[in-house]
Formats: structure tokens, sequence, C-alpha cells
């Protein structure tokens, strides 16, 4: 019996909650959602700032000029006197009794004299001008994007309180599949495996680990008992085939198994169990597109949920071109997207990726579909985390991004 394709996304969002809050180094956090908010450590500026290259000048023109104060130069500057200037770098702190920066364009220098116009305050960042300290700036909930790194390491954090990531292993079965190289007759290239850590990394996820089964019911039942994952994905032997085994291995866990069998093409034989402990199984079909689709149907929402992160908004699309809709399942069908329009791209056999790998989402037609506006679904895009090393003015490491290893 099976359950119609909304149903299942909805009931793979609401099976879990999300996990508990742990504090990661910023560098790990992308794609992690706030389990806290994010309030400023330090004020922003964190110290009064000149906001140009130029001159501090205190008091009334002309000034005569001492010294020169750098970003980065250890301890306070002495303070301006009136009637005096100093040289000043933007960034850096500007010193006490000065009453503006007047930019090298706006200044003219004479030898050990500068002249020119100011208005007070002028050209200098306050201290919490942008942010004071103790400001909520960001709400739990929020999705860590690089943004949110570089704003959180701005305001002084080295850590984020976080929803701890999923941790998801693979299981890939079928006694044909081959991992390298042209196969031979009989024999297929596992075209699931590859994909997947890169969906469930995109989902907020940590994939923790892949293991190939032949299509062996003992095997299958050893796979499942990985206790270190929150979720087990499971491709091939969802069918009813002789050497379909993951049903079985699931009632000899003592699994409850409260879908299986999804109304949508592809993708039909799709599974949804839970483990007597609560980790969760999601069984994909075999098929690599339908495969895809089932693991977007079930295993991106349940991710979704478990790290955290909000539902996302529903987008939609006019779809143009001649599509079919199925007389009772929902069809998934890869298009390109350009403005509010869809459009088709072709080569969505449930074996094949290729219609899919040239699109930019899948369009969701319902049963009946009376044509015209179609739900889109976000396929997952390649993006992976940079690492970055800091270096000072002289090449010398200055500091170290939190989680990222040191140079060596
Ligand atoms: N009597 C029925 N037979 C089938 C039904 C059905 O309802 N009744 N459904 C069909 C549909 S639809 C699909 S999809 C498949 C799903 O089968 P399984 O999940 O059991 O998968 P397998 O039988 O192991 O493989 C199916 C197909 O996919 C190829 N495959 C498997 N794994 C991979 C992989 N990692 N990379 C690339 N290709 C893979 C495999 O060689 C088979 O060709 O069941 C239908 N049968
Ligand atoms: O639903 Mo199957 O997934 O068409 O190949």
């Amino acid at each position: 019996m099976s359950i119609e394709w909304h149903e299942a996304r909805h009931y793979a969002r609401k099976a879990g909650s999300p996990l508990p809050e742990v504090d990661v180094p910023l560098g790990e956090a992308v794609g992690c959602v706030l389990a806290k908010p994010l309030v400023a450590l330090s004020p922003l500026p964190a110290y009064d700032a000149a906001a140009m290259d130029g001159y501090a000048v205190a008091g009334p023109g002309p000034w005569r000029l001492v010294g020169r104060i750098l970003a980065g130069d250890p301890g306070p500057p002495p303070p301006l006197s009136p009637g005096y200037a100093t040289e000043i770098g933007t960034g850096a702190v500007v010193p006490a009794g000065a009453d503006a920066v007047l930019p090298y364009e706006r200044a003219t220098r004479n030898s050990r004299t500068v002249t020119g116009e100011f208005s007070p305050g002028r050209h200098i960042r306050r201290r919490g001008e942008d942010c004071p300290a103790g400001r909520r700036v960001l709400d739990t909930g929020t999705l860590v994007s690089p943004v949110v790194l570089g704003l959180a390491a701005g305001l002084g954090h080295d850590t984020l309180t976080v929803h701890r990531r999923p941790r998801v292993a693979t299981v890939v079965t079928g006694a044909e599949l081959r991992r390298g190289g042209i196969p031979a007759a009989g024999q297929v290239r596992d075209a699931i495996g590859p994909m997947l850590p890169g969906m469930i990394r995109a989902a907020g996820a940590e994939p923790v680990g892949e293991t190939m089964v032949t299509d062996d019911a003992a095997l299958l039942v050893e796979a499942l008992l990985r206790p270190d994952a929150d979720v087990l994905v499971v491709c091939g032997a969802t069918s009813a085939g002789a050497a379909d085994h993951l049903r079985s291995a699931l009632d000899t866990l003592g699994a409850r198994v409260p879908i299986h069998g999804v109304a949508c093409r592809p993708g039909h034989p799709q599974l949804f169990a839970v483990l007597p402990d609560g980790r969760f199984v999601v069984g994909l079909p075999g098929n690599p597109y339908a495969a895809l689709v089932a693991a977007l149907t079930l295993v991106t929402p349940l991710l979704g949920r478990l790290s955290g992160r909000p539902e996302p908004p529903v987008t939609t699309a006019a779809l143009a071109g001649p599509v079919t809709p199925h007389d009772r399942d929902t069809r998934l069908v890869p298009v390109t997207v350009a403005g509010s329009a869809a459009l088709p791209v072709g080569h969505d056999r449930p074996g094949s990726l290729w219609g899919a790998a040239m699109a930019d989402a899948l369009a969701v037609v319902p049963a009946g579909w009376p044509g015209d506006e179609v739900e889109l679904l976000a396929l997952p895009s390649g993006s992976p985390p940079a690492v970055t090393v800091v270096a000072g003015r002289d090449g010398r490491r200055i500091d170290q991004a939190a989680g990222v290893p040191a140079p060596s």
C-alpha cells in the first residue's frame, strides 16, 4: 500500500526532532543550525578605528605631524594633543584626543605640517557603532552560512552552539555492482554510492561511512547494526525480488516500517523504517534516478529536521513542454528553471541520472495535474567548504581559524 508523495515527505520531516546542541569550532559549523542565539561577544568595531588612510588630527589646524599608527600596532597609541596630527592607516586605533581623520586626498602636507578641512568625528568608526557587545544578532534556527561564520568570527566567537549534525551511514547492495572501470556484461557501475555523501552533506549531515554488501540477508542485518549512525540509507534491495532482503532484514531487527511504497514515479518502492533503538533506516530503490527521487522524498526532509533546519519555502514555476501526468502517482520531472518558467530536460528514465544532472530542480507533477503551475524540488549543489590560512604582513601566521589545520 503506497502513501501519497507529499504525505511521505511530511512524515519523514516529522519523524524525528532536532539533535542535541553541541559547541563546534567555527570551521566545522557551516551548514549547521544555531541552537542558541548568536550574541556579540565583542563590540564591532572593537575600538575607535580609522576609516580612511590619512591623518588623525586634534583641535583646529594647521597641525604639527608626529608619528604614524598602523593597524595591528601593539598597544594603544599615545594620546594626541590639540595642534598635532599623526599619520594613520585604515583600521588603526585612533589615538585619544583625535577629533577626526583627514584622508590624504583632503590634506596638504608640507614637511612636518598638515593642513586641511575636516568635520568633527569624520572617518572615525566608533567602538560598537556597528554592533554593541551583548547584542543578539541572529536567532536560534538560523542556518550557518559562510556569511554567518564571518559575522560570528567578527564578533569574537571561536565556536558556535549548533544542533549536532546527524550521522549517516550508507549501505550499497547488489552482487552486480562494480566500483570502478567499465562494467562487463552483467555488471553495473555503482552510481548511487558516489552520489549520496554530497547529498548528505548538502542536507546538513555527516556521512560516517559506507558498506557494500552483496544480496545476502545476514550481511544486510550486520550492516544495519552500525551503532554510530543516526540514520542508515540503504540502496537497492527495496523491492520484492528473490535478492531483495531489506524488508526481511528489518523484520529480523524488529524495526517498525511505517512507509513501504510511495505513490511517485520513479521511486515507488522506497521505504522508511525505525529500528527499536530509534535509529532511522531509509531504503532507496536501486535504479539511480529512482534513488535520487527517494532520497529527496525521505532522506533530505528527515536530515533537515534532525539538524534543526527550518522547513524550506515552497517554490513554484509554470511548467512548459510535453509533460503527461501519471493517473495515480506524482511524477518527478527534471527541469531547467528560467525566471518563473520550468522546462523539462528529458533523459529521466529510472535508471538514468542524465536528466537530473542537467537540471536545476525536479518539477512535482501530481496525478491529474491540470497543467501550468508546479512545485519545484531543489537538487543538491556541490560546494565543498573552503579552508583558509591566515598570515601576517611578513608571511608569519598570526592566527588560525578554529578547526583549520595548521599549515605544515
Ligand atoms: N515485481 C516487481 N518488481 C519490481 C518492482 C515492483 O513493484 N514489483 N518495482 C521496480 C522498480 S520501480 C524498481 S525502482 C526496482 C527497485 O528494486 P530494488 O530497490 O530492489 O533494487 P535492485 O533490484 O537491487 O536494483 C534495481 C536496478 O537498479 C540497479 N542498481 C542497483 N543498485 C545500483 C547502484 N548502486 N548503482 C547503479 N545501479 C544500481 C540494478 O542493477 C537493477 O538494474 O524494482 C523493480 N522491480
Ligand atoms: O520506481 Mo522505479 O523507481 O521506476 O525504477
